[in-house]
């Protein structure tokens, strides 16, 4: 098997950790396998770094500044796999081999990039290449970096140009938990993720895998977390699911847009929960919720509209600060999905801009950390849908 191991700073964190990176690394290949290792600075090297730049710096000295810690953590780790008889080569940002290269505007050289990995990958029969994550070089041959948490960007990036079969990400936790385990108790692994679903959740701030890394995650690459005191590379943690995708999606049947108004709804915590447990105890399928100061609206299948319409009515009879309950429909929700949506500021507004300029009217827009759900009269949706297609 190509394996691309990608050791992150916890991993990474001592002499001892190093050792212990090494010997996996070591049994991989004795085993027969092709690895290429991404190293991230040890420890809490990169913060400890840029903590220290009090003074005034460029980006170019300050990118060259903390590149050291992952130009120690490959040297470190190329001479521990030598102490181990495995024939190791370090690379990073100025050698010829280096494979990640930005363009001026430090966006990654998709064909360069892709070349030099496959060239990488010629070589992985007799060496092992030990990257530097997180570090990239600009066309003029400075180096420049791929933002906090990089070093898992490289990793998948190099999986997939390296035609890998498997990345592995290893960290100081056995898989992703259903919630961080420094904070929750009992939090467990949950052996499988989407891809999706992991993204939206390294957005909203889970740190175990970068989520611009998964960006880069195709269908036929596995991507798998394990914790490092596992030892084995090839076996075990959490296995991450499916293809990234950027998807410009409609729905294919209508909605009923079902509003409840009452005074200063959103200050009354009690009132959705009872809405919605109505709903859900005569099990009607809720799509989407949006909520305004005196408003709350539940989107669901055009179908089904009259049999919730009765329900909430119910419930506004039962409730004195409640007034009303009204529909409207047919409705479509066409979501834009993927890209770096978080990271994108104005990304919103390039979304809808062309919509107003055609007078569509938003009926909503609901986002997620990865998705943008736009909700249009349905005579309207096959406009929208031409009107969003070309985001990405
Ligand atoms: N749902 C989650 N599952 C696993 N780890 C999580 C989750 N949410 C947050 N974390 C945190 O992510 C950390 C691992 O990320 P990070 O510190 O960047 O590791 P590394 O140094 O290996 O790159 C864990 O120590 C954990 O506290
Ligand atoms: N060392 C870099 C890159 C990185 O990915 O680190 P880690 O794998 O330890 O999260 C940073 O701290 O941002």
């Amino acid at each position: 098997m190509r394996v691309v191991a990608k050791f992150g700073g916890t991993s990474l964190g001592s002499g001892e950790r190093i050792d212990r990176a090494a010997d996996s690394v070591a049994a991989a290949v004795e085993d027969g396998h092709e690895i290429a290792v991404v190293a991230s600075a040890m420890g809490s090297t990169t913060d400890d770094l840029l903590e220290d730049i009090t003074f005034e710096t460029d980006e170019a000295d300050r990118a060259q500044i903390v590149s050291m810690g992952e130009r120690t953590s490959v040297r470190m780790l190329k001479a521990a796999l030598a102490a181990r008889g495995i024939e190791a080569q370090f690379l990073e940002p100025g050698k010829a081999e280096w494979p990640v290269i930005t363009d001026e505007y430090g966006e990654v050289d998709v064909e360069e990039t892709q070349k030099r990995a496959l060239e990488i990958a010629e070589s992985m029969d007799e060496t092992v290449p030990v990257l530097t994550g997180f570090l990239a070089e600009g066309p003029d041959g400075s180096i420049t970096t791929l933002g906090r948490g990089g070093s898992d960007t490289t990793a998948v990036m190099m999986g997939k140009y390296m035609q890998a079969d498997e990345v592995v990400i290893v960290t100081d936790v056995e898989g992703v938990m259903t919630g961080d385990p420094r904070v929750v108790e009992g939090a467990r692994n949950v052996g499988e993720i989407s891809v999706d679903e992991l993204r939206n959740l390294s957005f909203r701030g889970a740190e175990v895998v970068a989520p611009s890394a998964l960006s880069y995650k195709d269908g036929r690459l596995n991507v798998r977390v394990v914790h490092y005191q596992h030892g084995d590379l090839l076996s075990g943690g959490t296995s991450i699911e499916g293809e990234f995708k950027n998807l410009v999606d409609l729905r294919e049947r209508p909605l009923a847009c079902l509003t409840v108004a009452g005074r200063a709804i959103r200050n009354q915590p009690g009132v959705f929960y009872d809405l919605s447990k109505a709903l859900s105890e005569s099990d009607v399928n809720v799509d989407a919720v949006a909520s305004g100061m005196d408003t709350i609206t539940f989107y669901i299948d055009e179908e089904e509209a009259e049999r919730a319409e009765n329900i909430l009515h119910r419930e506004v009879i039962a409730h004195d600060t409640l007034s009303s309950v009204t529909v409207d429909s047919p409705v479509a929700v066409v979501r834009v999905t993927g890209g770096e949506l978080p990271n994108q500021p104005g990304i919103v507004n390039d979304i809808i801009s062309p919509l107003a300029e055609e007078r569509i009217h938003l009926q909503d827009v609901v986002t997620s950390a990865t998705s943008v759900a736009l909700f249009v009269d349905w005579d309207d949706r096959e406009k929208t849908l031409e009107l969003t297609q070309d985001l990405f």
